[in-house]
């Protein structure tokens, strides 16, 4: 199979310019092809990961990625798919977006090897331009109508867009211009929503060179299909939180999850999407999800494949744990200290300041039995476990034998209400 066909098998291939021109091209050389990332937040999130995928694929097919961070475009605002106009973010703010996501991105291409990928910012050239040069040089390339027809404006004009955000392709198409004449870059891709500022530089590229339409193009642009869910909701998101790459702001314990909840009507369109499983292997997973929905096989797998890609083989089996202790027939008591502290974030905590304290009390205490009679009923009738055994002796102290990582207690009352008791270093 060749690159685009596995593409096309995944479902990856949303439009593209030159179909047939760009087969040709990817099996007679090793393409640079780019991709940029504008450093609107702190983070990248899951829907960025499938474009990181998508250059891996390439990167993996021969094809050498070039990375872009967005950090003269991150100071300007793309308006594809957005809604409304952006507020601005302090120069200083994206300059430690950018870097953050820099450090991502470094995280998740493979820079060794003979087509290894590679890291640009487009505030390196972008940012010595002068005004009279931009307008001069580049602006002159650009018809006001051919620009207004973007759907990025088109959808914008009604409710307003500034000089700025109309101004926005004009430098993506700029650095589709200069990776191409300065780094022999061919192709570049995105999301579906930059097709617009994709072959806004196709046309630049076109009429820099001083080339005829419809002459041999010198490069090439390809974009994804969004991601859709089969419910209609958003992918990406849990109760209204995005799914971010950062560990600090979605644990790989909160990843993992999030994945191994995928609806069955999905599962197999996102294995093909986000893994490099082959179609063998993703059509035994169909199989799978046919035949015995309720094991859950290619949610797990797919759960695997990503969060080792993202956090690593480590953050896999924690995250591995933490859910078997929650959920399954793992135990408590093996968890290290993060591991409870990843795995418990959402559940209600109580402070101890004590040494010790009698059991009834801690229950009172923390608010897990209304009142100290339900507490002691609690107990003899047998509902209430700490770190997963239970305990139906109302003098049993909760001591130092019962702090985790000599920080932690986990109560739990019935079968899955948990709370977490932090021993207050005395
Ligand atoms: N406009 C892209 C990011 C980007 C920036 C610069 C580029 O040259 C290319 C892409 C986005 O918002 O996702």
């Amino acid at each position: 199979m060749t690159l685009l066909e596995d593409l096309q098998f995944r479902g990856l291939v949303n439009q593209s310019t030159d179909e047939k021109g760009l087969a040709e091209l990817l099996e007679s050389e090793s393409v640079k092809l780019y991709c940029g990332f504008d450093p609107s937040g702190d983070s990248l999130h899951i829907g960025h990961l499938l474009t990181i995928i998508m250059l891996r694929r390439f990167q993996l097919a021969g094809h050498k990625p070039v990375a872009l961070v967005g950090g003269a475009t991150g100071l300007i605002g793309d308006p594809s798919g957005k809604k409304a106009e952006r507020t601005l973010n302090e120069r200083e703010v994206v300059q430690h977006f950018s870097d953050k996501i820099r450090g991502q991105l470094e995280r998740h291409l493979d820079f060794t090897g003979e087509n290894k990928a590679t890291l640009v910012n487009n505030y390196d050239w972008i940012g010595q331009l002068s005004v009279i040069d931009f307008l001069r040089d580049v602006g002159k390339h650009f018809g006001v109508n051919y620009m207004l027809a973007k759907d990025s404006v088109e959808s914008r004009i009604k409710d307003g867009i500034s000089f700025t955000e109309f101004s926005y392709q004009i430098l993506q198409s700029f650095d589709f211009y200069h990776l191409n004449k300065e780094a022999g870059v061919k192709l570049q891709i995105g999301g579906s929503d930059q097709w617009g500022n994709i072959t806004a530089g196709l046309e630049l590229i076109r009429r820099m060179n001083g080339q005829e339409e419809g002459e041999k193009p010198k490069a090439f642009g390809f974009t994804i299909p969004l991601v859709t869910k089969s419910d209609g909701t958003k992918f990406g998101k849990t109760e209204g939180n995005a799914i971010w790459l950062d560990e600090e702001k979605t644990s790989p314990y909160e990843f993992y999850q999030f994945l191994l909840n995928t609806e069955d009507s999905d599962v197999v369109k996102f294995l093909k999407y986000f893994t490099f499983l082959n179609e063998k292997e993703i059509s035994e997973l169909e199989v799978e999800v046919a035949e015995r929905a309720h094991e859950r096989a290619a949610q797990k797998r797919l759960a695997e494949e990503l969060t080792t890609f993202v956090h690593g083989a480590e953050a896999l089996q924690s995250a591995q744990n933490i859910s078997a202790a929650l959920f399954g027939k793992g135990d408590l008591k093996e968890l290290t200290g993060k591991e409870i502290k990843e795995g418990f974030k959402e559940v209600p905590s109580y402070d101890v300041h004590e040494e010790e304290i009698l059991l009834v009390d801690l229950l009172v205490a923390a608010g897990i039995s209304p009142s100290k009679r339900q507490a002691r009923e609690d107990i003899t009738n047998g509902a209430v476990y700490v770190n997963g055994d239970r305990h139906q002796d109302l003098e049993k102290m909760v001591a130092a034998e019962d702090k985790l990582d000599g920080q932690f207690t986990i109560v739990r009352r019935g079968k899955k209400k948990f709370f977490l008791i932090n021993w207050a270093q005395a």
